[in-house]
């Protein structure tokens, strides 16, 4: 296996991205005023004009804006929650020491005293990014009882305001105005629906190429929100259940990169909205674990290495560098047992193998081997 030639830093964006996870199917005739019990995510559609992932199917979300963190935020959240937290859970416990990158630092905060936490601009980056791509407005009225902490069950989006296009294109081209939209509707971004999920790192493939340090944020709702791709940067959807969703990549109706891949796949262990709600607010004070894959090449496809596997580096060379072998996959699998690594036989062709442990009591995906005649 060959390893590091040092290439020059990348450059991180940070990001946000919200899996919408929506009930669906028929309600228990026993008990119709309960949700369904299934659920559906939402995947949208890049365009093919998209500098990255053109073409994917990817859950909202974008690159963190300056007006995410605005102190102006201040105003509409009072009177009855304020800063630091706006009643969110106590600060999590900062997870995982590997990788550190070139920009991390504390807190947004720690720069402009003024500015909002990460852990709430974040939120409101995904929100507002969920209604630039998909119309969806998952927005809480301001008169609406303060719960302190997570919202203790699944709620709904804001039905869209007659005027929706306007308001979507002034916020595309000022997300500043995504604060004013708010105030209009007289409502708060729905912060406390948005459960901490996971983190991802793009791992490195080239030099130059695009990286993005992506907060994943879970939110449950009780029925799917009518959504409405921009039609610019995302051009379709589709509410789809985990299997679903895993069917439609073997089939190659849809592509989907290997961080949705691995969260779609860890989706699929829950049997229903609720028991995926109930996971989210047991899971609250966890916090999120930040990984960064590993791309390990191969002589017929590719391997990406996550936290916990036995080739696993923590090293950062691998910030800016990929592995190599001349083996194949196949050879690489027998020789190992301690597995977290997603296999790409081939663009359309993902396994996973999970061997490892969980690690604070998160779930990780059961391996998922496609049956031989589909290879
Ligand atoms: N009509 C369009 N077609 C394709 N891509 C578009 C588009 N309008 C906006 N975009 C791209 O969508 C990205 C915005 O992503 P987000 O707001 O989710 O972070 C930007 O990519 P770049 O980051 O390459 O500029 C932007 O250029
Ligand atoms: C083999 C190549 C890969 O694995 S690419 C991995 C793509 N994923 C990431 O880069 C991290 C996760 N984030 C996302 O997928 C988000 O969709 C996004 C925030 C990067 C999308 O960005 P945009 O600003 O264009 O909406
Ligand atoms: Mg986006």
């Amino acid at each position: 296996m060959s390893g590091p030639l040092r290439s020059g830093p990348s450059s991180w964006r940070r990001a946000a991205s919200v899996v919408l996870a929506a009930g669906w199917g028929r309600p228990d005739p026993a008990a119709p005023s309960l949700p369904a019990a299934g659920f559906r995510l939402l995947l949208l559609q890049r365009s093919q004009r998209q500098g990255f992932l053109p073409d994917a199917h990817v859950f909202p979300g974008g690159v963190l804006d300056a007006a995410d963190s605005s102190a102006d935020w201040q105003r509409l959240f009072a009177p009855h929650l304020g800063p630091p937290r706006f009643g969110l859970s106590s600060a999590l416990p900062s997870r995982a020491a590997f990788p550190v990158l070139p920009g991390d630092r504390p807190d947004a905060a720690d720069s402009d005293p003024a500015a909002l936490l990460d852990d709430v601009a974040l939120r409101i980056c995904a929100i507002r990014e969920a209604f630039e791509e998909a119309g969806v407005l998952l927005l809480r009225a301001r008169g609406a009882q303060p719960h302190s902490g997570p919202a203790p069950e699944p709620g709904c989006a804001l039905a869209p305001p007659p005027d929706l296009e306007a308001w979507r294109a002034r916020v595309r081209s000022d997300p500043r105005h995504f604060l004013h939209l708010c105030a209009h509707l007289d409502c708060t971004p729905d912060i406390w629906a948005l459960h901490d999920w996971s983190a991802w790192l793009t791992p490195f493939t080239r030099p130059g190429g695009r990286r993005f340090d992506t907060a994943f944020f879970l939110c449950c709702l009780r029925k799917p929100p009518t959504a409405c791709p921009d039609m610019a940067e995302m051009v379709g959807y589709q509410w789809l259940s985990p299997s679903e969703a895993t069917e439609s990549f073997l089939s190659k109706e849809i592509w989907l990169a290997p961080p949705q891949f691995y969260e779609i796949r860890r989706l699929a262990n829950f049997a229903s909205l609720s028991d995926l709600h109930k996971f989210c607010l047991d899971h609250a004070l966890e916090g999120r674990e930040r990984w960064l894959p590993i791309t390990l090449l191969t002589a017929d496809g590719a391997l990406q290495l996550l936290p916990g596997d036995e080739l696993y580096l923590e090293d950062s060379d691998y910030l800016e560098n990929s592995l190599s072998t001349e083996k194949k996959i196949e050879e690489i699998m027998k020789e190992g047992k301690k597995f977290h690594r997603v296999v790409m036989h081939d663009r359309h062709l993902y396994s996973i193998h999970v061997t490892v442990p969980t690690k604070h009591k998160h779930v990780y995906p059961k391996t998922y081997v496609v049956a031989k005649s589909r290879v």
